[in-house]
């Protein structure tokens, strides 16, 4: 079974009020409906952490993260990543036409494109000025991950940050770029992905028609070239995550969430152990 707790299990019934039977009164009504679940569906709000963005980490404090051994320090991470993605999935169940898509469909997407609209939400509460990412309650430097031991994805995690701040986008556009991460007809192993491929028309109408609104229209290619990005960001994730898994078996087998595995590890070389 899977782990994607709350997927909604697909009912043909349903298709029949798929958006096509009843289609959207407008694509005014697409972007504020994934708009609204983008801002019910983030853990912090932007404002809040404007407040907090010069909380930072203390010496003392720096150093316990730093002595946190490897797998301490993965478990950790991959613990806050699981609960940022349980809210991600809330998204995606939100966004029109997710759920008309099977289960195995919801599924395949959400394992490629949950971590990359993770690291997109991520962005928003990056400080440009100090080069500090919100973590654990307050902002970290790169110094803060040395124990991962990889520093080189720790690095881009924090280039890409810093290189979406700079497109200063809304969060309305965050919100229909973040769908549109999602809703990916390329994905690999869709069942149906002509089903797939009109509902991201829809995403990508809405956030074409966003970014004009804006007179932004220049991002549009711009935030293309942030996803393939993201797609490397995130084949650099699974490879370290391959590396940390060989190295400490246990940890990866029994100490990471359900959910991490089931999202992250590849169904080929499973976690040792997992039970199938
Ligand atoms: O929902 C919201 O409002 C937000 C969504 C975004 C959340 C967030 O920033 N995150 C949730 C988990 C976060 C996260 C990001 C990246 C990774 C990794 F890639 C690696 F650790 F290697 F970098 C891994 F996977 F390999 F381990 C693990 C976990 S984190 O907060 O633990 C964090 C870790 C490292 C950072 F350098 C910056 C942040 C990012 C915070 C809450």
């Amino acid at each position: 079974s899977h782990e994607l707790m709350g997927i909604h299990p697909y009912n043909p019934l349903e298709d029949t009020y798929s958006i096509y039977a009843h289609p959207l009164r407008n694509i005014d009504e697409l972007c504020a409906s994934i708009v609204r679940s983008h801002r019910e569906t983030s853990q912090c709000r932007v404002e809040e952490l404007q407040a907090l963005r010069w909380k930072l980490f203390s010496r003392e404090e720096i150093q316990a993260y730093q002595s946190k051994t490897v797998d301490e320090m993965w478990q950790h991470c991959a613990i806050q990543l699981t609960d940022a993605v349980q809210y991600v999935v809330e998204f995606a169940k939100r966004i029109p036409g997710f759920r008309m898509l099977s289960q195995n469909d919801q599924i395949a997407l959400l394992k490629t494109g949950s971590m990359e609209v993770v690291l997109v939400r991520m962005s928003r509460y990056f400080n440009t000025e100090n080069n500090t990412v919100f973590f654990d309650g307050k902002f970290a430097g790169a110094e803060v991950f040395k124990s991962l031991a990889c520093g080189d994805l720790i690095a881009a995690v924090f280039d890409f940050a810093h290189d979406m701040c700079a497109l200063k986008l809304t969060e309305q556009q965050i919100a229909l770029f973040t769908a549109l991460v999602l809703i990916n007809a390329d994905r690999p192993c869709l069942e149906d992905r002509g089903r797939v491929q009109r509902v991201q028309r829809n995403v990508e109408l809405g956030l074409t028609h966003i970014l004009h609104r804006d007179n932004q229209d220049n991002l549009l290619h711009k935030l293309y070239q942030r996803m393939a990005v993201l797609r490397s960001l995130c084949r650099l994730h699974i490879e370290k995550l391959h590396w940390f898994s060989q190295r400490y078996p246990l940890t990866a087998h029994s100490l990471f969430p359900p959910l991490y595995k089931e999202l992250f590890a590849s169904e080929g070389e499973l976690l040792p152990g997992t039970t199938h």
